[in-house]
């Protein structure tokens, strides 16, 4: 199989693929079968070792992280499929990228990043300190940084294009984009996928603040919402740990708090404001990231990773 890196740590050529689609840390690809005409229905989707911290690409990558989210992210599809059906085809993948890539069918794509906050913190809690609200949602006074909210609240935003930040979007706009029905189904099963993700996570010491989802429709328009992307993975959400959580001030993150820390302190000689790019995290912090990726997995899967 002719396989190779593009340019360091960048996304892989693959033999019988044609690269489709990078994000900053995942990777789609169109499959192209033997007679050389592309799959119109599946698409493969790449979990990379990328790390982003403070809006950088980490660099070196962080061993194992594509694998263990991406397996994460398929135990949490199964732990859901009661609640909503999944674009999850096979994890019959080629081998450079074994474990770290799913075969998914190819949906059409709302063009809404489905959010909802079980706790306050970042944009949310801007937006609350500026008005008392987030996304049209009346909250209780008096809520500082890390405040559990009484249920989950979809806080949805566009998908900006690259480069570009993701804007928060009022309900009437979701509304005019998905039309009434569909916009009340995509926010309550936004909330719901967060609600039940924190009854399992929080049996097991992670919370999780908020999660951002991704649904799509099948393109002949039969079915109804398919969720997509990945889920519940501490890529797509902010996960704490539980026994150090305490309203008041930011809370450590439960896999990224070793390249912040690393990051913000002097040993580094990195300042954030200074615009250039953070320096080459040390082989230990690198380390006790992957293994916090690690924990996750295993504390929340209950399997050895
Ligand atoms: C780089 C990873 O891709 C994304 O970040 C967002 N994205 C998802 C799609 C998509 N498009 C059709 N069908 C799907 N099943 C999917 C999925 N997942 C496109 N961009």
């Amino acid at each position: 199989e002719s396989v190779g890196v593009g340019e360091a740590g960048g996304s892989p050529v693959l033999d019988g693929y044609r690269h489709m689609y990078s994000g900053k840390v995942r990777d789609l690809y169109v499959p192209i079968g033997d007679d050389g005409v592309e799959a119109d229905d599946r698409l493969l989707l790449v979990a990379s070792n990328r790390l982003s911290a403070y809006d950088w690409m980490m660099s070196p990558e962080i061993p194992d992280k594509g694998e263990v989210l991406t397996r994460l992210s398929l135990w949490w599809f199964d732990q859901l499929a009661d609640l909503v059906p999944n674009h999850v085809v096979s994890t019959d993948v080629p081998d450079a990228v074994a474990g770290r890539a799913v075969v998914v069918r190819r949906l059409e794509m709302l063009k809404v990043e489905a959010i909802a906050r079980a706790y306050l913190t970042g944009g949310g809690l801007e937006e609350y300190e500026r008005g008392g609200s987030v996304s049209g949602v009346v909250l209780p006074e008096g809520l500082v940084d890390g405040s559990r909210l009484p249920s989950p609240v979809f806080t949805p935003t566009t998908k900006a294009p690259v480069g570009e930040h993701d804007l928060p979007m009022a309900p009437d706009e979701v509304e005019a984009e998905l039309g009434a029905d569909v916009a009340a189904e995509v926010s309550r099963l936004t909330r719901a996928i967060l609600a039940r993700g924190n009854e399992i996570a929080g049996e097991r010491g992670i919370l999780i603040a908020d999660t951002k989802v991704e649904f799509g429709v099948a393109p002949d328009g039969s079915g109804g919402l398919v969720l997509a992307d990945e889920v519940l993975t501490p890529d797509s959400s902010r996960f704490w740990p539980a026994e150090l959580w305490e309203p008041g001030h930011p809370q450590p993150s439960f896999d990224k708090q070793f390249v912040r820390e690393w990051l913000t302190s002097a040993e580094s000689g990195w300042s954030r404001s200074s615009g250039e790019a953070p320096p080459e995290l040390p082989a230990h912090v690198v380390e006790q990231t992957r293994a916090k990726y690690v924990e996750a997995y295993e504390r929340l899967t209950g399997e050895t990773f």
